[in-house]
């Protein structure tokens, strides 16, 4: 056994260890219409694990390989949503060794449909539906559980209904108000669900579609305003969602100059600008939800 490492102005703070990122694909092939189903499974455990940094003390090292291992394993019988299957992960691990007192089970999902054919949709050939990726992530702290929902690289764009105009003018403004603008952004979303007994499928759906509807029916007058009108439609219609977090790009398009060449632009042609992009960001919450920053902890990228 290595000695211990020790410092006199410096100990260890959190911490937590996992596998990052394994590819799950499974095939539920009882038929011959096949299903499919693509995870990327992140696992990070936390407990009783000073040792293995302070002493190279591995006894309590479940190795990120076995937590991998592990995600096969038990995608073997079947893994249903994101949702269940990261709550299924969190409750085998820390039931499993009893020094894993919680941890952090993160799965993207990206989708496939069936590939349209002259006969209908293939039984077992799939193209990937775009780049649009669901979020599920689960957080163990002993007995509570946390679970986070969300979806990113949602890419939506309205030609017209959106304006900008009344905002601060001082002299380090240029920007001219518009009064008919394209509005275009990749909404990226999370949500705390308060309970596990969920149709998880159905409530992603509905929240999807709901923050669809808003962007597309609401005039908008900043796309601050827009992610408001998103959080308020799933807060009212969801009540087991406590609070939505939105990270949205403001996906600029600018009116190209045509004058140069004699010609008028009455808001048809535009250069889409990659970057800089405005980033807007907001929490909508329930006037009395208890703020929970365990489910929280290491989902990065929102305010
Ligand atoms: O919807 C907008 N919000 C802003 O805060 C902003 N700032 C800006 O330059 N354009 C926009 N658009």
């Amino acid at each position: 056994m290595p000695d211990n490492t020790t410092s006199d102005i410096a100990v260890l703070g959190e911490n937590q260890y996992g596998k990052a990122e394994v590819r799950l694909v499974r095939i539920e092939r009882e038929t011959p219409r096949h299903e499919i189903t693509d995870f990327n499974v992140s696992s990070q455990l936390r407990g009783d694990l000073d040792a293995i940094h302070t002493d190279g003390d591995n006894a309590h090292c479940v190795a990120t390989d076995s937590q991998k291992n592990t995600v096969y394993s038990l995608a073997r019988d079947g893994v249903g949503t994101p949702e269940e299957f990261a709550l299924r992960l969190g409750e085998h691990f820390t039931s499993s060794y009893d020094w894993i007192s919680g941890g952090r089970w993160e799965i993207e999902k990206y989708s496939w449909v069936r590939i349209p054919t002259g006969t209908g949709e293939h039984d077992h050939s799939f193209v990937r539906s775009g780049t649009e990726v669901r979020t599920a992530v689960v957080q163990r702290d002993g007995d509570d559980v946390f679970v986070v929902a969300g979806l990113q690289d949602l890419t939506v764009l309205k030609s017209t209904a959106s304006e900008f105009v009344g905002f601060t003018r001082d002299k380090y403004t240029t920007l001219a108000e518009a009064t008919d603008r394209i509005l275009a952004t990749d909404v990226k979303a999370r949500w705390r669900y308060t309970r596990t007994d969920l149709d998880f499928d159905a409530v992603f759906d509905d929240v999807r579609r709901l923050m669809l509807e808003q962007f597309a029916t609401q005039h908008s007058y900043a796309l601050q305003q827009t992610l408001y009108q998103m959080g308020i439609a799933v807060l009212e219609a969801h009540p087991e969602i406590a609070e939505i977090k939105f990270s949205m790009p403001n996906k600029h398009h600018f009116l190209v100059d045509l004058s140069p060449f004699g010609q008028d632009n009455p808001n048809v042609v535009f250069f889409a600008a990659d970057r800089p992009y405005g980033l807007i960001e907001a929490t909508v919450h329930r006037r009395d939800a208890t703020p929970e920053p365990r489910a929280w902890a290491s989902v990065t990228g929102f305010c």
